[in-house]
């Protein structure tokens, strides 16, 4: 769940500019005791380790915060690439970051130091706000609370407990290729986005409290997309900018009380829809993940709160995450026709055989589909750097020390686009996947040699909603292609017009697909 964006830097706060030339005149005054901080840390590199390389363009005080450039994720892998390394180190402000290029690298810091690398960052407004102090699973350091609140989680996220809920699923799916379907002109076709999310938040509603928005102007819909995207741009570094640099902590004078006025408003606005949502979910004869949270809350040692915030997690990891995948397997496939072709030949095999269209659990039966959906997942990234994680305490890893404090992140897309572990990166080969039976849930949760992608994070903070977020997403591969298939829209003359796959937008939640349309048309040999 990628709510960590580097967005804020190019939507930053006027002020933010304005003030910034005349603090660093004032900044460089106290450069001498910088100085002395640096001496102080080489004096701590430990011997027989190596240096983590830095990128020189980096500036007192600020260090490479202003170095970053537009598309941050470009920049930090062509640090990679200058420096040679896939661990490298990017000082933003006071912060160590240490970036991460390889998977090896990775595991071995998040999984086999899994112990002391998997807290959060602290951000006084997720931490203390938000999280009120430390609840719910998303924004807290790995500590008591965090492995309760996780444990309830993963067992209501567990597969046995979504494959309950395969006919809510299923039934969502349905609506959406529907949706899809009648919503595309034969001309200019449609833009998915917004069933995409409807379909995806859907999925939380239903299995989480037993209800759905029936259509994207329903207020709920409108209401709970609009609480997401809110949360995650008021959560942003952005608005937190005195954690990278203290000294700037003077801007909350001219900022501070509107942004206190708006965190208290998302937080009651919180407050009023959740507790209803959970208090009706409750009470529903519908089925509901809230109603195995409530049974197990005591053994979980969970109260009200933990709950509400926890829901308010789940609701904003799992929404636009899911959608946005699928917007970007859409895109994707509708530039490949030849992808789609093989995708229909092995949906139209199955239904040939068993006389029925098949569903996750024919998976097994469908290898090209599978491989397809992976490769879709490593070759467009719905997120620039996963979520960060901080080091407890110093890591040494392949002869690099992370020191204690330092926040560790993966480059999704420099890992993911390394040809040192996938060949020709560039290129869409979904057979790269081909022999891997697991789901992808059993491949994230496994061991390394048995990893497909990295999307889904590390170690004990793995994403708990794969394999919810797997079955929709295969489920809607299947029904889409079973019986349509994606096509470019038309001009004035008639002729195709391809939308660009490789342009992504940094939305501040995830990183989406530059808008585009589709057309969603009837194949002729399915009636
Ligand atoms: C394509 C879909 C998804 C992707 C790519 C994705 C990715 C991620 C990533 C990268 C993390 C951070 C892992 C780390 O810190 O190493 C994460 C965490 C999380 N995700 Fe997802 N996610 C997806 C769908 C979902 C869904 C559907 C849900 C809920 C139903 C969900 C719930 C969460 C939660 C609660 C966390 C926080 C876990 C913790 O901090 O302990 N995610 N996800």
């Amino acid at each position: 769940m990628p709510l960590f964006s580097t967005n804020w830097w190019n939507n930053r706060d006027p002020a933010f500019t304005s003030a910034a030339g005349a603090t660093v005149a004032v900044l460089f005054a106290i450069l001498a005791v910088y100085k002395q901080q640096k001496r102080i840390a080489a004096g701590q590199h430990q011997p027989g380790t190596k240096e983590i390389p830095t990128p020189k363009q980096q500036y007192p005080f600020f260090g490479h915060l202003l170095s970053l450039g537009p598309m941050v994720s470009q920049q930090i892998t062509k640090w990679h690439n200058e420096l040679g390394s896939d661990i490298i180190q990017v000082n933003m402000g006071i912060q160590k970051w240490i970036m991460l290029n390889d998977p090896k690298l990775a595991h071995d810091i998040f999984v086999t130091n899994g112990a002391v690398a998997s807290s959060r960052p602290f951000m006084a407004f997720t931490y203390m706000k938000y999280a009120m102090g430390g609840k719910g699973v998303v924004f807290t350091d790995a500590g008591k609370s965090w492995r309760n609140t996780r444990k309830a989680v993963l067992t209501v996220l567990a597969p046995k407990m979504v494959d309950k809920f395969r006919d809510v699923i299923e039934r969502e799916v349905d609506y959406l290729v529907d949706n899809l379907a009648s919503n595309s002109d034969p001309i200019k076709g449609l833009n998915p986005v917004k069933y995409l999310q409807l379909a995806s938040l859907n999925l939380i509603l239903t299995t989480m409290f037993g209800k759905r928005a029936k259509t994207i102007d329903d207020e709920l819909f409108t209401h709970l997309v609009k609480y997401v995207e809110d949360s995650v741009a008021y959560g942003s570094p952005a608005n937190d900018i005195g954690t990278f640099v203290p000294a700037m902590k003077f801007l909350d004078l001219f900022t501070g009380s509107k942004k206190r006025l708006e965190g208290e408003r998302l937080l009651s606005l919180r407050a009023n829809s959740f507790k209803k949502l959970i208090m009706e979910a409750k009470n529903s004869s519908e089925k509901s993940f809230i109603k195995t949270l409530y049974e197990i809350k005591d053994e979980h040692d969970l109260d009200d709160d933990d709950i509400m915030v926890t829901m308010s997690d789940i609701t904003i990891a799992g929404t636009d995450t899911t959608s946005v995948s699928l917007a970007w397997a859409l895109v994707i496939l509708v530039n490949r026709p030849h992808i789609q072709k093989k995708m229909h030949e092995e949906l139209d095999a199955f239904v040939a055989e068993h006389k029925r269209v098949p569903t996750f659990d024919d998976r097994s039966s469908l290898p090209y589909l599978a491989a397809v959906q992976r490769e879709c997942m490593r070759f467009r990234n719905i997120t620039h750097f996963g979520m960060s994680h901080i080091a407890d305490e110093d890591i040494i890893s392949h002869g690099y020390v992370i020191p204690k404090g330092a926040i560790v992140m993966c480059n999704m897309n420099g890992i993911h686009m390394n040809p040192n572990v996938f060949e020709n990166p560039e290129e869409f080969i979904p057979e790269r996947f081909m022999n891997i039976k697991s789901t992808m849930y059993a491949a994230a949760n496994g061991r390394l040699e048995n990893r497909d992608h990295y999307q889904f994070g590390w170690g004990r903070r793995v994403c708990p909603g794969i394999y919810l977020s797997e079955v929709e997403m295969f489920a809607a591969l299947i029904q889409i292609f079973a019986s349509y298939s994606v096509e470019p829209p038309l001009n004035e003359k008639g002729e195709p017009v391809y939308p660009d796959d490789t342009k992504a937008v940094d939305s501040g939640i995830v990183v989406t697909p530059a808008q585009y349309n589709v057309r969603i048309v009837k194949r002729s040999t399915v009636s």
